[in-house]
């Protein structure tokens, strides 16, 4: 199996760690682990085994059930579950199924351990020590080595070397690794391989990437109210103060017991509501009537639901099997005093928000927000409200632009409609710089020559002007007055959007803070044939839903001219056709990237 056939299903980054036994594989795993999960990427780890291993033990149920011929046994409780099935193959592991096991809307990441000799990019340890030889010599699929201190590696090495020791530049390498990281068959928003010097038109990949290299995130921190905190980023990490739950609490209104297995009727000795606890210790036999969320008294170690009790004259029975534990939720279980609750360069949304009242706080430390000034060209652009003059239109791409700048959190500064003269642009274009990290214009970035704009930029900055082959959005303005950036955005009213979402946004959102930022994108079933060009990126319109297998799928929303503003409104995704599918056809798969984020 080549690694595009095992990795074919994958929708998160997948990297192999390899090395001899004795190099310290799993020791420093339990290091690079919680760094990740410090850094916020939820990991899977899949792991090769002796061929006899076991992580059940005689005497628990699940064991002796498959021991007398349960062939999968899947044991789970509210917080864990195991699947133990018994599988007798030739040789390894089939690692494809293994990775179709996990459960990857759950993970940012999969390390797999073991599995050496697979063609998976892997990251190879090494001490000279073990006295082994390097794996990546003949094996193409490494992509980085960490080895101590006594390594003698050849001198021609090519690969990224890092010291085995040192575990945030491993982190680092993990966390770059994923960033770079593409599902297999994935090239939206990349090159069908023409990323050559003679390509007259950028990539869409390849405009990102020149984008982001000017980009520095915002060093200025300050302090936001929690209530006044959407859409802010944290400038530091969470940990909790306390731990959540605070209290052993019960789970269910019903009666907290000692249990004890030999009793059938407890002694209701109390009564304990939310925000009030049980002064003693409850004894064998011995029950307080409590309700959800009431700290669980002293000595109690089970809760029973109200609905399964029979409460008499203070003595109260149960129906059907008590578990011990069940219905009690342990202090810390979701958060441990001291634990990270939540990463830096994480956007506060509501659920964020929540987490962190929980937690008792009512400050945050949040990056300042970028200033991003927006004015639209041209003089057939009238302003709404105003009567409309001869052979002219209203202006709509401010209003595009600011809105979807208001759902990302930045300040906007409305500079409106510029008059068509050099003086006025290039006065309107200072002012603008002197006052904003960002400036955006709309308009005028083609080859019409009735507009100023382009020479005034030229003027004021150094700025470049783009051809990216996409549509809509083909041409692009992009540089830097002072330390101002600027963007020239496409007339076009869908061009405009298409170009902020692909390429403002992700710059607002490294500014921002947000550290690696990607859109998201689900693979859809195309239901209809679409319009494609090898070797320009295609941003459609589109309707995605379920369909009647629940399976998503996707339409056009019809005409794609790039002026039909109507088309964004009608659809809830852009349908990203890459640069090197010649055709689609109804059943085949396209990528989608839902407006979700933005409008
Ligand atoms: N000879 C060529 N003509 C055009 C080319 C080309 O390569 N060669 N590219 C086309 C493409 S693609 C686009 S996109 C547009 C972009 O041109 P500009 O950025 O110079 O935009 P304008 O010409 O100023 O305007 C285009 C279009 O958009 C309307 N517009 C402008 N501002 C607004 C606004 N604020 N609100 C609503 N609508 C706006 C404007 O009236 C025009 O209809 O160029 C093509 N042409
Ligand atoms: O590329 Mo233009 O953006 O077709 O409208």
């Amino acid at each position: 199996m080549n690694v595009d056939q095992i990795l074919a299903d994958c929708q998160v980054p997948v990297l192999g760690i390899c090395a001899y036994s004795g190099t310290g594989k799993t020791t420093l795993l339990k290091k690079l682990i919680p760094e990740l999960n410090r850094r916020g990427k939820r990991l899977a780890v899949v792991k090769h085994a002796h061929h006899n291993f076991d992580v059940d033990v005689p005497g628990k149920d699940s064991y002796e059930l498959r021991k007398c011929g349960a062939e999968q046994m899947l044991v789970a409780s509210h917080v864990r579950r195991c699947l133990m099935a018994e599988r007798m193959t030739d040789g390894d592991p089939d690692l494809k199924e293994l990775l179709g096991m996990i459960d990857q809307t759950r993970v940012d990441m999969i390390l797999v351990e073991g599995f050496k000799k697979l063609p998976l990019p892997k990251l190879e340890l090494h001490r000279a020590e073990v006295g082994k030889p390097f794996v990546f010599t003949h094996d193409d699929a490494i992509e980085a080595i960490a080895v101590d201190a006594d390594t003698q590696l050849p001198e021609d090495i090519e690969l990224p070397v890092m010291d085995i020791n040192d575990l945030n530049g491993i982190a680092d390498f993990i966390e770059q690794f994923a960033a770079d990281w593409k599902p297999v068959g994935y090239a939206p928003l990349g090159s069908c391989g023409c990323d050559d010097m003679t390509r007259k038109q950028l990539s869409v990949a390849q405009g990102i990437a020149r984008i982001l290299k000017e980009v520095k995130p915002v060093t200025e921190a300050e302090t936001a109210p929690l209530m006044e905190s959407q859409n802010r980023v944290l400038s530091q990490d969470i940990h909790s103060p306390i731990n959540v739950p605070q209290h052993t609490n019960s789970a269910m209104d019903g009666y907290a017991i000692a249990l004890d297995d030999n009793c059938d009727s407890y002694k209701v000795v109390a009564q304990v509501m939310a925000g009030y606890h049980y002064d003693g210790t409850l004894k064998a036999g011995e029950a307080v009537k409590i309700m959800t969320g009431a700290p669980l008294p002293a000595g109690a170690d089970t809760v029973v639901m109200r609905e399964l009790a029979t409460e008499d004259n203070d003595q109260v029975q149960f129906e059907g099997t008590i578990e011990l534990g069940q219905n009690v939720r342990q202090a810390g279980e979701d958060i441990a005093t001291g634990a990270l609750a939540i990463h830096s360069g994480k956007r506060i949304g509501a659920a964020e928000q929540g987490l962190l009242a929980s937690l008792g706080l009512n400050q945050l430390p949040v990056w300042r927000k970028p200033k991003v000034a927006v004015f639209s060209t041209g003089d057939e652009v009238c302003q709404p409200g105003e009567p409309l003059k001869p052979n002219c239109i209203f202006d709509s791409n401010r209003f595009t632009v600011q809105g979807m700048l208001q759902k990302l959190g930045c300040e906007v500064i409305d500079l409106g409609i510029l008059e068509d003269t050099e003086e006025a642009m290039a006065t309107a274009l200072e002012k603008a710089a002197a006052q904003a990290d960002v400036v955006i214009t709309s308009g005028g970035v083609s080859v019409g020559d009735a507009d100023f704009i382009k020479p005034v930029m030229e003027r004021l900055g150094s700025i470049d002007f783009w051809r990216i082959s996409m549509r809509p959005g083909r041409p692009l303005a992009f540089g830097k007055i002072g330390d101002t950036l600027l963007f020239g955005l496409p007339g076009n009213p869908v061009a405009v959007m298409v170009s902020f979402m692909q390429f403002v946004q992700p710059a607002l959102r490294k500014m921002m803070g947000e550290p690696n930022w990607k859109p998201q994108m689900f693979r859809a079933t195309a239901t209809e044939s679409m319009l494609t060009r090898v070797g320009r990126t295609e941003f459609q319109r589109g309707i995605m839903k379920l369909n009647a297998l629940g399976e998503l799928e996707v339409a056009t929303t019809g005409y794609q001219g790039s002026g039909v503003l109507s088309s964004m409104v009608l659809g809830n995704c852009l349908i990203v056709i890459d640069e090197c599918q010649a055709e689609v056809n109804p059943g085949d798969k396209v990528w989608v990237q839902p407006f979700a984020d933005l409008l």
